[in-house]
């Protein structure tokens, strides 16, 4: 560990997820960085390169739809743009530190790009898989402009367990640079109903499997 260099934004985001299982950082890409990522979410967005998410294996599409309405897109790394590579050097900077300090282990990560059309919404639902346990953190890039507030919706809602067997739920504005973060196994969350059109990119960082038979 001699050779890390403290990243105090990182230690923050640890110090977090140490302590209750989520983080939220407004600081981690620059708002010039942002502004990059949402131009270029938006330009791939009217290419019409986006497809309706799926749940599982589900194949209904009317079902999927009350379900979650987002329309998604998988970065491929291999073909990284370079708004897209300088935001993989940081994540896999951070994920590099998150192993090197914390032995999380982290093998893999996936992220896609996520728009939700005004009116659309993703319900209660927690992101690991019940046949795939390797989903450790999700994180959430939010890429909408800056003046967002609580009239156009879209707040990610987390459902925070209390020692009584109550939850908190804490409501997060989806503005522009915020990344939130959090344990993809144990946080229940959703995305409230938006009002206008609200930009992301979505990914988490997986482990090795735990339960898959070699
Ligand atoms: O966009 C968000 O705030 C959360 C999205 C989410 O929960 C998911 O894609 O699994
Ligand atoms: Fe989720």
């Amino acid at each position: 560990m001699s050779n890390i260099t403290l990243n105090p934004i990182y230690e923050k985001i640890i110090d977090d997820l140490l302590n209750q299982k989520y983080s939220i950082s407004d600081f981690f890409f620059s708002s010039e960085e942002t502004k990059e990522l949402r131009n270029h979410v938006i330009l791939q967005n009217t290419q019409q390169d986006f497809h309706q998410a799926a749940i599982g294996n589900a194949v209904n599409e009317q079902i999927v739809k009350s379900i979650r309405g987002d329309k998604i897109r998988w970065i491929d790394e291999s073909k990284k743009t370079k708004i897209e590579e300088i935001f993989f050097e940081k994540i896999n900077d951070f994920i590099l530190y998150l192993n090197q300090t914390c032995y999380l282990g982290i093998e893999e990560s996936e992220f896609h790009y996520a728009v939700y059309p005004e009116g659309t919404f993703y319900q209660r639902h927690i992101d690991a898989f019940k046949n795939d346990d390797r989903r450790t953190l999700s994180i959430v890039l939010y890429l909408n402009d800056e003046e967002w507030n609580d009239d156009f919706g879209g707040q990610l809602a987390l459902y925070l367990p209390n020692e009584n067997g109550t939850e908190n739920e804490l409501n997060i504005l989806p503005l522009a640079g915020r990344l939130a973060i959090f344990d993809s196994k144990t946080i229940p969350h959703e995305v409230k109903k938006v009002n206008k059109p609200r930009y992301s990119i979505t990914g988490w960082l997986k482990t090795r499997s735990t339960t898959s038979v070699i």
